[in-house]
């Protein structure tokens, strides 16, 4: 299968990650090359310099002499026939060519532009969810983990921008303002995009609008382009109103709430017990289960996959990795900001091939789950990178799916838990209060329809939190709902209620 090479798959595999940093690696290299060549343009121009001015040194205080000796001033003629030509030769001659030309070919292999701005609206992403201020984010704390690394002023004008875009002024004034603490007189950000002047008109437009006219003043002050105007360009902001912004994501209040670690479940009253009931094969391999909530039906199965199992899984997805979409009922399948993952489907021939590890698998998900599991039902492995998410939603289909007659809807969801997310990456049930931190080798499962009439049970909606270090590798499997007629014979076709 082809390997999109699109903004999600650099965001997320690590690979890629990898790749770009050996590239980064041979760049500098490369820019270092360049460096010498320019050195040695200038060690060697510079001895030309002293070897020309010699003669005159000499002369100097005695010039009329010292031009009367023949030996003194052919050479003066000499010289001043000759060598000024190939002077300006040698200094027109471009240096450092062959590195020029290698970063030339080399730009089209690095991040796009989309590329560019899904890192950085994975930053905003992650900043809004777990309530990270733009202070402490610039300094690596988020989330109440202290990383080592911290933001540089390129970083944080790149978010700052991205802020402003998306109408977030009081954030945006702050990333700004960050940029600006940094020591920006050296030209050298310029040379890398970072016009001091743009800043001070970004950062004094954002405090215009939030009416700290006085600082925004200030600002435009320190700029001796933009000092003049001042006033002007104060009142052009405030009269300025920009078009309303496109693309932000929405990021619901409970659930960056769940997301954040400080955020704990509320005990659970339920309890955990071994389940030996549901299959004949329980009986004698009994599963630790947990109980989270008895309406909807949730369960958490414990150590149902081995760590072996699970670094197989994840090894014949890794190179089969795409984009992961959503459903509309409009558009069909679209890709969109609210789902981020990489993905890709385990199609029949995979799954009952006994080379690969999911052979036994529907015969897994029905020990646990009592439910019919085969072909017809989907199965997705999931792969959340950097800042990758799912946004609130549910399951179900609601009548849309294009089989949803052949195979009926969404009944149920078991998620395998294939690794263990280092920071961030659960499952949070946003109605519920309800989270699920990832990890290694638990099955979380729950109905998305109601059990006598098979209506949509709503409560069940869900999203997976941003991952913010490493990655979490799930596997989803789509119970749906045709294959259960003669398990839940109470199901009449036609007797769902549409909410929507
Ligand atoms: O990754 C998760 O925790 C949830 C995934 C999910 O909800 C889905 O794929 O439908
Ligand atoms: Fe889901």
């Amino acid at each position: 299968q082809h390997v999109d090479n699109s903004p999600k798959e650099l965001l997320i595999s690590h690979e890629a990650k990898t790749d770009l940093m050996k590239l980064d690696k041979v760049l500098i290299e490369n820019l270092q090359e360049y460096l010498n060549k320019l050195e040695e343009k200038i060690t060697k121009l510079r001895k030309i310099v002293d070897e020309i001015r010699q003669p005159l040194e000499t002369a100097k205080g005695v010039e009329e002499e010292y031009l009367s000796n023949p030996l003194n001033s052919f050479p003066l003629i000499r010289h001043m026939h000759q060598d000024w030509k190939y002077l300006k030769d040698f200094m027109q001659k471009p240096v450092g060519e062959e590195q020029i030309n290698f970063l030339k070919e080399t730009l089209p292999e690095l991040p796009m532009k989309s590329d560019g701005d899904e890192a950085t609206q994975a930053m905003f992403r992650m900043a809004r969810t777990y309530n990270a201020t733009p202070w402490d984010m610039a300094h690596g704390f988020i989330d109440g983990i202290q990383y080592r690394n911290s933001l540089t002023a390129l970083d944080c004008f790149e978010i700052g921008k991205l802020y402003l875009k998306w109408g977030f002024i009081n954030e945006a004034s702050q990333w700004l303002y960050i940029t600006s603490m940094f020591n920006l007189d050296s030209n050298l950000f310029q040379t890398l995009g970072l016009d001091p002047k743009d800043l001070a008109l970004m950062l004094a437009r954002s405090l215009a609008v939030l009416g700290q006219d006085n600082e925004a003043l200030k600002v435009l002050e320190k700029h001796p382009d933009l000092a003049e105007n001042q006033t002007s360009l104060l009142a052009l902001f405030k009269a300025y109103s920009s078009d309303p912004p496109k693309g932000i994501p929405h990021l619901p209040e409970e659930y960056s709430k769940l997301c954040q670690s400080s955020h704990v479940s509320s005990p659970s009253r339920l309890h955990c017990r071994y389940n030996h009931t549901t299959s004949p094969f329980l009986i004698l391999a009994p599963l630790k289960m947990e109980e989270i909530s008895l309406d909807p039906y949730i369960t958490v199965y414990h150590d149902v996959i081995s760590v072996k199992k699970t670094e197989e899984i994840i090894r014949f997805a890794e190179p089969r990795l795409n984009p992961t979409y959503i459903f509309s009922p409009e558009e069909g399948q679209v890709k969109h900001p609210a789902r981020t993952a990489l993905g890709t489907w385990v199609h029949e021939e995979d799954m009952n091939s006994t080379d690969l590890p999911f052979h036994n698998l529907y015969d897994k998900i029905r020990d646990i789950t009592g439910l019919n599991v085969d072909d017809s039902d989907e199965i997705q492995l999931l792969k959340y990178g950097f800042g990758a998410h799912y946004c609130p939603h549910h399951d179900y289909f609601n009548g849309s799916a294009p089989d949803i007659e052949s195979h009926g809807d969404r009944i149920a969801t078991a998620l395998f838990y294939l690794n263990d997310a280092p920071h961030g990456g659960a499952t949070a049930f946003t109605d519920l209060n309800i989270k699920v931190p990832a990890e290694r080798g638990k099955v979380l499962f729950w109905y998305n329809l109601r059990g006598e009439t098979h209506d949509f049970d709503f409560p069940t909606t869900h999203a997976a939190c941003p991952v913010f270090q490493g990655f979490k590798f799930v596997m989803t499997v789509w119970i749906r709902e045709l294959n259960q007629m003669f398990i839940q014979p109470a199901y009449r076709e036609g007797s769902r209620t549409y909410f929507f």
